[in-house]
């Protein structure tokens, strides 16, 4: 395959038009998934940041719930009076405990508990399924002995108790049983300063936690662990509250980049996990310390959200197709114009190429862009000096060679034919006259005495002898007739259409009488004869050799007979 300019040209910008839209697209590619990368992590940590915020505020609700519970003048009644005339008030405070846990879906439980009585239950609501249960009498326990009673009972009024999150085993807990569960509790305190009983709000911690991952992206994944790393809430249930088994699983172990974070020294992470003790693929997460709002250290924990890498990846992979197709389409559109150029480029070297081959078999150089302003102009227009430089060399070469053609078959002196030409001629004439059979005749001529001429008057007159007689034998004959000269003083005529005998002495004649005209040199009068000996086709040979020698053999003849005559040659 012949590679022509544009063809290389247009493949060399085209590749290099497709390298750099591939470039271009794999270094688009790269800065884009990056950025996606970027982009879940502040998505990540935004959301994580919102989650830890709305369970504060989870809590908060229910700080001020139980505070406006701790100050209800029902409580202090009850807890004063525990008599069954008290009864009314019991009820009135149930229903509020209802209407609350109505309001507040996550509520598993309300409960005052008094400080007498070992910390028996006074009213309590608890949630069962769908139902709000009462749960009245013998069915009312003792929870003096728990953390969360024992603990606020020592606390000062107005503040609010946390328990660390717990799976709740208290028996007969109903929904809240055996799950998931933050304790939330204030004293109860007189107007003389003397705490009564508790109130307790048991929060479904699940239950708060799955309400807040409904509002996040279905791929976003929950963690939620205690101040010590155990896993509360998981993707996996199966990690979640080791410890309630005799169990550890935790953060820092499947997350090991959490470390500084469970161990105080960062409030907040970003990290990406190639594989963690048990992590199944890759995630973007981040985690944030929660801190205790209450005294109680036990509430502190960490909240963190993961995403897996592959989904953030599969998001690139989209884009880094798109950008695929836009670099190909790029790609292709380079393609296209490198092509273009090339030939915009080549079409004008292509054009002069033609011209310049077509000048090389002898055509004028046409077409070519001698009004253009670049490089292709100026070479153009160097063709065009060039044409026109060969052109008129050429025509200086074709008149030297007609000139040295003229030199060559004729006499310089005279201007007549040489020998050259007039046997070329006598030939010729001889040809057409076999094919015509008719006659032509040779007159042979040899000036008398020439060299005196020379002798008395010098070269010069001998040269200007010889032109005034070649001017006089052109005078006398006719254009059909050819005079030459042969060298020295010897002259020949070809007579080819005035062949008879008669007519050929009377031209003879008169070529000879011609000489008596007077001729000067220097204003000396000089005498100019001629011997003449003629032949004849076909009576005197049929070549140019024969016809010469006879004529030449009858000029020797009349010289030295008589000179200043003429005389035919003998038929052989
Ligand atoms: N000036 C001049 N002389 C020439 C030229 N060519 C030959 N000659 C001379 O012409 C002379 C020719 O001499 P010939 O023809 O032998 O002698 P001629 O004097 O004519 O004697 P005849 O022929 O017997 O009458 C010589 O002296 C040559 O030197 C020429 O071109 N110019």
């Amino acid at each position: 395959m012949k590679w022509g300019l544009a063809t290389r040209l247009g493949s060399v910008l085209a590749l290099v038009s497709l390298l750099m839209a591939g470039m271009t697209g794999l270094y688009a590619f790269q800065v884009a998934r990056d950025l996606l990368v970027q982009a879940t992590k502040d998505e990540l940590m935004t959301a994580t940041q919102v989650v830890g915020r709305r369970i504060r505020d989870v809590h908060l609700d229910a700080s001020r719930d139980l505070h406006m519970l701790s100050r209800h003048p029902a409580s202090l009644a009850l807890l004063q009076n525990p008599s069954p005339q008290q009864a009314t008030q019991a009820d009135q405070l149930a229903t509020l405990f209802e209407l609350i846990m109505a309001a507040n879906p996550g509520y598993f439980q309300i409960r005052l508990i008094s400080a007498s009585d070992s910390g028996l239950e006074r009213v309590r609501v608890d949630r069962d399924g769908q139902q709000l249960l009462r749960i009245e009498g013998d069915d009312l326990q003792e929870k003096g002995h728990y953390p969360y009673v024992s603990d606020t009972l020592q606390m000062p009024a107005g503040s609010t108790y946390q328990s660390r999150t717990v799976i709740n085993h208290e028996r007969g807990a109903h929904a809240g049983l055996g799950q998931p569960t933050v304790l939330l509790a204030s004293p109860v305190v007189n107007a003389r300063g003397q705490t009564l009983g508790v109130i307790v709000i048991n929060i479904d911690l699940k239950g708060a936690f799955s309400r807040l991952a409904a509002d996040l992206p279905a791929e976003f994944q929950l963690y939620l662990a205690n101040r010590d790393g155990d896993f509360l809430i998981h993707p996996d249930n199966t990690r979640t509250f080791g410890f309630d088994t005799g169990r550890r699983v935790l953060l820092q172990d499947e997350f090991p980049a959490t470390r500084d974070l469970v161990a105080r020294r960062v409030d907040q992470l970003v990290f990406e996990a190639d594989s963690g003790e048990h992590a199944t693929e890759p995630v973007i997460a981040t985690f944030t310390a929660n801190r205790a709002r209450s005294d109680n250290p036990d509430a502190a924990g960490f909240l963190g959200l993961a995403q897996p890498r592959s989904n953030v990846l599969q998001r690139s992979h989209a884009l880094g197709l798109t950008i695929l197709q836009i670099a190909s389409v790029l790609g292709l559109v380079g393609f296209a114009l490198a092509l273009l150029l090339a030939r915009w480029v080549t079409r004008p070297l292509n054009t002069m190429s033609n011209a310049v081959a077509r000048f090389s078999i002898g055509h004028p150089i046409l077409g070519l862009p001698l009004t253009r302003q670049d490089e292709i102009g100026q070479l153009a227009r160097s063709f065009e000096q060039m044409q026109q430089q060969i052109h008129q060399q050429f025509t200086e070469l074709q008149a030297n060679r007609q000139e040295l053609e003229h030199l060559a078959r004729h006499d310089p002196l005279t201007g007549l034919p040489n020998r050259r030409l007039f046997i070329e001629r006598l030939d010729n004439a001889l040809a057409r006259a076999k094919r015509t059979q008719t006659q032509l005749a040779v007159m042979f001529i040899d000036m008398d005495h020439f060299k005196a001429i020379n002798d008395q008057w010098g070269h010069e007159a001998g040269d200007a002898a010889l032109q005034w007689v070649a001017q006089r034998l052109l005078e006398h004959t006719r254009e059909t007739d050819t005079v030459a000269r042969l060298g020295g003083d010897e002259f020949v005529v070809l007579l080819d259409n005035q062949v008879q005998a008669e007519q050929l002495a009377l031209v003879a004649q008169k070529l000879i009488d011609s000489m008596r005209e007077p001729w000067f040199f220097n204003g000396h009068l000089c005498q100019i004869q001629l011997s003449m000996g003629i032949s004849l086709y076909p009576q005197n040979g049929d070549t140019a050799d024969a016809l010469l020698n006879s004529a030449d053999n009858a000029m020797y003849r009349v010289k030295t007979a008589s000179r200043n005559n003429f005389g035919f040659a003998p038929e052989g």
